[in-house]
C-alpha cells in the first residue's frame, strides 16, 4: 500500500495568533455585554438578575476557556496555511508520462464509471521487461532471504518517503516489509528490484500485491503498488516511468488490469484526498525533534497536562484479538465497510488472520467481546511505523502509530460516536503503553467522529488516492475505506 506525504507538522499561525484574536474578541464581547448588564442593574435590575449575570458570565467564561483550549491543540500541530509544493497540480502537458497513461485527466468531467481502455489481449502483451538504462538491471527479489529483504530495508530506510523539509523519513522494518508485500496469494513477480550491474548493489524498487476492492458499486480484483523508490542519487532520470511500466506489464500477464495507488504528490487524477491527523502521546520528544511545535501562551509542562492519558483502558471487554476471533471480525469489517464508496472486501479468513491479527511490532488488533452474549462487537488495530529523524543529534526515531481497520456495530450517528471515542481514546492508551511517541490516522472512514475530541490536530501531510485505468467520480475522504500502508 502506499507512500504518504509524510508529515512532520509545522508552526502554527505564528505570532499573534489565532488564539490572541479569539481571546481579544471574546474579551470585547464579555466587555460590552457586562456594560449593558451594569446599565441594565443600575436602572433597577434584581439581585435575581445580578446571580443571573454572574452565571452566564462563568458560562461564558467556561466556553471560551475550552476554545482556547481546542485552538491551543490546534496550534500545536498546525501546518501553514498555504499549500506545500507537493500539492500542487500541473497541467496533463506537462506530465511526460502520466499523458501516456490511462489515467483521467484533471480537468474531465466524469459520466460514467469504468475502464479506460480495454484490457489487452494475452498475445499482445509484451513478454520481455522493458529496456532500463545500461548500467542496471531487473532483479525479482526474494522476499523469504534475509538478505535480500535487508537490502530493500536499507533502500527504503534511506531513500523512501520523506516530509517536504525533510527532516523524517519513514522507517519500515523487514517484519513489516514482508508482512505489507506477503499477503495471501502474492506474487514474488511483483517485487520488481533495479540492481547496478556492475556492483549488483539495489537502487530502486516498486511492487504490487493483490487485492480486492469495491468502488461504487464495482467489485474488482486488482493490484495494490506501492513503495516506489529509486535511490537519491539515480533520482530525475525517468527511472520511476520504467519501473511502473515494468509492474504495469507485470500485471497484465496476469490478466490484471487495474491498480489501486497513493502518493503524496498530486498526478492526474486523485479519487480522493486525505489529510493526516497527529494525536501527540509523548509532547516534549515531538517538540524536541521540531514534530511539532509549543503554541505560544503556552507552556511545556501545560501541553504535557493537556496530551495526558489515564493508564487503564476503559470499555468494557476490551481484549487482544486471538486467531479465533478471524471470522467474526470477517463479518464484522466487511458489514462497516458496506456505508462506504471505496472499500477493501476480505474474502477470505486467512486474509484477516493476515492483514489484522497481531504481530508484535508490526500491527496490534484489539476486540470488544460483548460479556454475555460474548459475541465481538467492535474491533480496532493500529500499525506500526516508525520514523527517523534525520540528523538529530539525540532523537534517532519517532515511534508512530497508524489507525488501521476498525469497525463499530452501532448504526445510529451519535451512538458510533460515543462508541468510536470510546474505542479511539482505549487505543490512544494503548499505544501510549506501547512506548509510541504519536497516533496519526488520516481522515478516512469515520475518523472526523473523533478526531477533534481526542486532540488530535491536522498535518502538513495529505494522501491522494488513485486508480489505473478507471475512471470513476471524485469523493470525499470520508467515503474512502481503503487504508494503504
Ligand atoms: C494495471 C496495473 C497498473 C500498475 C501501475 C499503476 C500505477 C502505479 C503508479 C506508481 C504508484 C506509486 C505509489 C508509491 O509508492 S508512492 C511512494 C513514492 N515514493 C517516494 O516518494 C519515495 C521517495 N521518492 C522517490 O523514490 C522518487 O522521487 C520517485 C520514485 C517517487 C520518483 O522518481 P524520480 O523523482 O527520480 O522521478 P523520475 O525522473 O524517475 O520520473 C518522473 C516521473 O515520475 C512521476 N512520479 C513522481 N513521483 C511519483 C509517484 N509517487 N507516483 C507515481 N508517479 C510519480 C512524475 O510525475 C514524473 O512523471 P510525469 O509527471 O513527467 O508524467
Amino acid at each position: 500500500m502506499d507512500e504518504q506525504e509524510h508529515d512532520h507538522v509545522f508552526d502554527g499561525e505564528g505570532e499573534g495568533s489565532t488564539i490572541d484574536k479569539m481571546r481579544a474578541k471574546q474579551e470585547k464581547k464579555n466587555m460590552k455585554k457586562a456594560k449593558k448588564k451594569a446599565a441594565k442593574i443600575s436602572a433597577g435590575g434584581s439581585k435575581a438578575d445580578l446571580e443571573d449575570t454572574a452565571a452566564k458570565q462563568k458560562e461564558l467564561q467556561e466556553k471560551v476557556r475550552m476554545l482556547v483550549n481546542q485552538l491551543a491543540i490546534r496550534e500545536a500541530i498546525q501546518p501553514p496555511p498555504s499549500a506545500s509544493s507537493s500539492q500542487k497540480q500541473k497541467d496533463m502537458s506537462s506530465h511526460k508520462f502520466w499523458s501516456t497513461q490511462p489515467v483521467p485527466k484533471h480537468d474531465e468531467t466524469i459520466e460514467e464509471d469504468g475502464p479506460i481502455e480495454p484490457d489487452t489481449p494475452y498475445d499482445q502483451i509484451r513478454k520481455e521487461p522493458y529496456v532500463l538504462p545500461k548500467e542496471f538491471e531487473w532483479v525479482t527479489l526474494e522476499l523469504n532471504n534475509e538478505s535480500e529483504l535487508n537490502e530493500l530495508y536499507t533502500l527504503l530506510t534511506n531513500n523512501y518517503v520523506e516530509d517536504d523539509d525533510a527532516m523524517f523519513r519513514f522507517d519500515y522494518s523487514g517484519d513489516f516489509l514482508k508482512w505489507a508485500l506477503q499477503p495471501p496469494g502474492y506474487l514474488k513477480t511483483w517485487h520488481v528490484g533495479v540492481r547496478v550491474s556492475a556492483n549488483k548493489r539495489l537502487v530502486a524498487f516498486v511492487s504490487g500485491i493483490p487485492a480486492d476492492i469495491r468502488i461504487y458499486n464495482s467489485h474488482q480484483h486488482l493490484v495494490e503498488i506501492n513503495f516506489l523508490c529509486v535511490h537519491k542519487k539515480l533520482r530525475s532520470k525517468r527511472l520511476a516511468p520504467v519501473l511502473i511500466k515494468e509492474i504495469t506489464r507485470r500485471s497484465h500477464l496476469q490478466g490484471i488490469f487495474q491498480a489501486v495507488y497513493t502518493a503524496g504528490v498530486v498526478l492526474p487524477k486523485p479519487i480522493s484526498k486525505a489529510r493526516y491527523y497527529h494525536r501527540s502521546l509523548n509532547p516534549k520528544k515531538l517538540i524536541d525533534t521540531n514534530f511539532s511545535r509549543l503554541p505560544p501562551n503556552t507552556t511545556l509542562s501545560r501541553l504535557i497536562k493537556k496530551f495526558k492519558l489515564p493508564t487503564e483502558t476503559s470499555t468494557p471487554g476490551l481484549r487482544s484479538m486471538v486467531e479465533k476471533d478471524v471470522p467474526e471480525i470477517r463479518t464484522l469489517l466487511n458489514e462497516y465497510m458496506s456505508k462506504f464508496n471505496f472499500v477493501p472486501v476480505f474474502k477470505t479468513d486467512d486474509e484477516i488472520k493476515h492483514w489484522i491479527l497481531t504481530k508484535d511490532k508490526v500491527i496490534w488488533s484489539f476486540v470488544v467481546e460483548d460479556p454475555e452474549t460474548k459475541k465481538l462487537t467492535d474491533f480496532f488495530s493500529f500499525y506500526y511505523l516508525p520514523s527517523s529523524v534525520i540528523g538529530h543529534q539525540v532523537h534517532k526515531t519517532i515511534n508512530a502509530v497508524y489507525l488501521f481497520y476498525y469497525a463499530v456495530k452501532e448504526s445510529d450517528e451519535k451512538a458510533i460516536k460515543g462508541r468510536l471515542q470510546g474505542l479511539m481514546k482505549d487505543a490512544l492508551i494503548l499505544a501510549k503503553l506501547k512506548n509510541v511517541d504519536v497516533f496519526n490516522c488520516l481522515d478516512l472512514l469515520e475518523n472526523k467522529l473523533f478526531i477533534d475530541d481526542l486532540k488530535f490536530g491536522p498535518g502538513d501531510g495529505f494522501l491522494n488516492y488513485y486508480m489505473y485505468n478507471w475512471r470513476c467520480k471524485g469523493m470525499g475522504s470520508d467515503k474512502v475505506g481503503v487504508v494503504m500502508l
